[in-house]
């Protein structure tokens, strides 16, 4: 688990640079199981929160608590031993090219100074579990992107940690490659029980890896949550980037229904059942975040007054729908 509180970084001023603020107050929290997905644009501090996490970069206020540890009270030995916990995968790989994908596996372990056999069979069993027992004596440059990931992933889980830090894991990627690292780091924390961050620009990443998320604007956190309550938040500025809205509704009895799981068919099925109404679907997005569905709709609603009266009455009292009548 990790939690930040209260962080703050400031990069001091330095000769004809003026001190960045890099990190305004950010307090966060991913628990075990978690994928977290940290968003925001270009500049906006999310390499260096993920640095703080592991304290490669120290915060000028707040603290910096891992599964329990307080970082940020812990002497030089203390760190780099709780640093072994906390697993780091980049955008560029940072693979070794003069090692086998293997060498590059047992090396964070020979630094542990663990055994050669136990080395090798840690390592061996891990690059099989990414899919590369076919690769173990390759060298990087034999690699493709995609596979290279892999024995970085690989390396980064090698000493056990519970934590997995990922900054733009999959932005080096093509199309293929990223759909099968995002979902192989989405098996991997289910399995092994890792607190994982995803630091990335592109939503899509988010949609596709992520159960929670925090979009950084300035260094400040502007907006967080679990997805399935971020989409259904009406002042969420990530809830459209999300789930896209429709059009705005024109005319009467246009309702908008944002909806979790298979509540669609349920939610549309119910109203004509119960009411004599008949509902057409004008508009619509539905996007798989995560491993659940969610949906915004727009329908209209046609029948005689007081029916439809009393299906927007009905649709207005489930706390997941919204209600946008024009
Ligand atoms: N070592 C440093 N010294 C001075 N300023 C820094 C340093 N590292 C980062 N910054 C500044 O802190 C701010 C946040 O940078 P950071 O790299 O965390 O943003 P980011 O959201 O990861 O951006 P990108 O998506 O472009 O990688 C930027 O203004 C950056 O210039």
């Amino acid at each position: 688990m990790i939690t930040l509180t209260h962080i703050s970084k400031v990069f001091p001023a330095r000769r004809r640079q003026v001190a960045v603020a890099a990190l305004d107050d950010v307090s966060l929290r991913v628990e075990r199981g978690q994928v977290m997905g940290i968003v925001g644009p270009s500049g906006s501090g999310k390499s260096t929160l993920a640095r703080i996490v592991n304290l490669l970069e120290r915060p000028t206020t707040g603290t910096v608590v891992v599964d329990g540890l307080e970082l940020t009270s812990l002497s030089a030995g203390e760190l780099n031993r709780a640093r072994r916990g906390i697993g780091m995968i980049f955008q560029q790989f940072n693979l070794l090219d003069s090692r086998t994908a293997l060498a590059n596996v047992e090396l964070p372990l020979a630094l542990a100074g663990v055994g050669r056999a136990e080395r090798r069979s840690r390592a061996t069993a891990l690059l099989e579990r990414v899919g590369l027992a076919d690769k173990l004596d390759a060298h990087p440059a034999q690699l493709s992107g995609g596979q290279r990931q892999r024995v970085a992933i690989a390396r980064a889980l090698a000493p056990r940690p519970n934590v997995l830090l990922c900054d733009e894991a999959t932005s080096a990627l093509d199309p293929v490659s990223t759909t099968s690292v995002l979902r192989l780091l989405r098996e991997l924390t289910d399995e092994l029980d890792l607190t994982t961050v995803l630091i990335t620009h592109e939503m899509d990443v988010v949609k596709r890896a992520c159960d929670h998320v925090t979009l950084l604007e300035d260094g400040r956190v502007v907006d967080a949550g679990a997805l399935g309550d971020v989409v259904s938040r009406p002042d969420s500025p990530l809830a459209t980037r999300l789930l896209p809205r429709p059009e705005r509704p024109v005319g009467e009895q246009v309702v908008e229904i944002t909806v979790g799981g298979a509540e669609h068919d349920v939610v549309l099925t119910e109203l004509i059942r119960r009411y004599d109404v008949q509902v057409a679907v004008l508009a619509g997005s539905v996007e798989t975040l995560g491993d659940q569905r969610f949906g915004r709709l727009q329908v209209r609603l046609d029948g005689a007054p007081a029916e439809v009266r009393a299906a927007l009455d009905h649709l207005a009292g489930r706390p997941e729908l919204r209600e946008a009548v024009a």
